[in-house]
């Protein structure tokens, strides 16, 4: 009776005033912005402030946010407990999961879905969330658990805490703007599952749980690690060469290629994190990683067709950067908590729950 499309392919399901992939101008629009523009002026947090608050903040609004994000980086020591109870073999991706859930525990208004509360725990939620991740990572790996630097900025505080080392600008630089890149993109899989999860007048936190569930998968954010795993099969550009045409005659996925909205052209924030690896390359004076990935993105294009995701470029620029890969899928979610929790109050605010019909193939 009505049109089905596998996977929900073109479908619209949901009107929002958040984002759009424009695939006509080739842009990514974040409430009226282009976000590749954005990334070489404005930092992470000034988007988290677009996302939540619907405009870019003022210089003393995006002191006044770091500064709250600040204050609400540190998660009760009962978030810690939990995560220390986990056994070791835990990803951080279920880690963080964990974490997150847990936290509803301590709302003291959970019930409440109000604009106000949801955005007052949506920046909590994301002031805690980069303690939750490191120190999922950490807590597993029989590390202890470390506390942010308060007198560093959200980025530089985040990437302090996986590292252990304070971040000189150029590494904050562009580990800020890996995270403004992820931080969101209209309705992939992850932010469908929170607006349907938010649209039974479920809470936040059970919305952005679902969602980390959904990221953790290889097809969406768990594609970065993969990337990596598979860059560290080889040593050179020839072996990772010979290394993709072996995927490909053994019909296997090649993670970070493909995009069901980018399907034929390059992901624009690609482009981006690609450049970021060559400035990371070149001042390292080891441009091996660049050469690989360049020599896989020729493969892929003859051979399928196929262009580079965010994740190609940002799983190398991970490497270059220290981070351990298990941390990769939870960065990507932390960021992206952001736009996330700004699709939850929206569908919060203007509900209709999310009740699809089946195509029949049964007896
Ligand atoms: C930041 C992000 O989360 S971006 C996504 C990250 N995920 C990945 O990088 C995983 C690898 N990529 C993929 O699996 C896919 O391209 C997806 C999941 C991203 C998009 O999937 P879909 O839109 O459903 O496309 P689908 O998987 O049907 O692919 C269409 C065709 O292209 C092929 N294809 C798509 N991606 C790839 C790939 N990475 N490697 C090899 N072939 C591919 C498929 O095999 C299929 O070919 P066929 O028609 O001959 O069977
Ligand atoms: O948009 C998608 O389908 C996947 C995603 O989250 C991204 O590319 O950032």
């Amino acid at each position: 009776m009505k049109t089905y499309t596998a996977g929900l392919e073109g479908v619209i399901a949901a009107e929002t005033e958040i984002s759009l992939l424009d695939t006509v101008q080739e842009k990514i629009i974040i409430r009226g912005e282009d976000l590749i523009d954005l990334s070489g002026r404005v930092g992470y947090a000034e988007i988290a402030h677009l996302l939540l608050e619907g405009n870019l903040p003022s210089i003393e609004e995006k002191e006044e946010l770091e500064g709250k994000l600040n204050k609400l980086s540190e998660p009760p020591a009962g978030i810690t407990e939990v995560l220390k109870a986990l056994p070791g073999t835990t990803h951080p991706m279920d880690g963080l999961r964990t974490g997150l859930s847990a936290l509803a525990g301590y709302d003291g208004d959970l019930e409440n879905r109000s604009l106000s509360a949801n955005k007052r725990r949506a920046y909590d939620i994301l002031g805690k969330l980069p303690a939750i991740t490191v120190n999922s990572y950490r807590l597993l790996n029989g590390e202890g658990s470390i506390k942010p630097n308060k007198n560093l900025s959200y980025s530089a505080n985040f990437l302090y805490m996986i590292t252990g080392k304070e971040p000189s600008q150029l590494e904050t630089d562009i580990f800020d703007r890996s995270l403004l890149l992820y931080s969101e993109h209209e309705l992939p899989n992850s932010t469908f599952t929170a607006r349907v999860i938010a649209s039974t007048q479920s809470d936040m936190y059970g919305a952005l749980t679902g969602a980390v569930a959904s990221l953790k998968g290889s097809l969406h954010g768990g594609a970065n690690e993969a990337v990596m795993y598979m860059l560290n099969e080889a040593d050179s550009a020839s072996e990772f060469e010979q290394l993709m045409y072996s995927k490909l005659r053994m019909k296997e996925k090649i993670m970070g290629f493909g995009h069901r909205v980018y399907m034929k052209r390059m992901d624009p924030r690609a482009i981006v994190m690609k450049e970021a690896l060559k400035v990371l390359c070149d001042q390292k004076g080891d441009h091996r990683l660049l050469e690989m990935c360049e020599a896989g993105e020729k493969v892929m294009e003859e051979e399928k067709g196929l262009y580079p995701n965010l994740d190609y470029y940002a799983a190398p620029v991970y490497w270059m950067l220290g981070i351990p890969i298990p941390l990769y899928t939870p960065i990507f979610f932390t960021s992206r908590t952001a736009g996330i929790a700004a699709h939850v109050i929206e569908q919060h605010e203007n509900n209709r729950l999310f009740r699809p019909r089946v195509h029949y193939t049964g007896k």
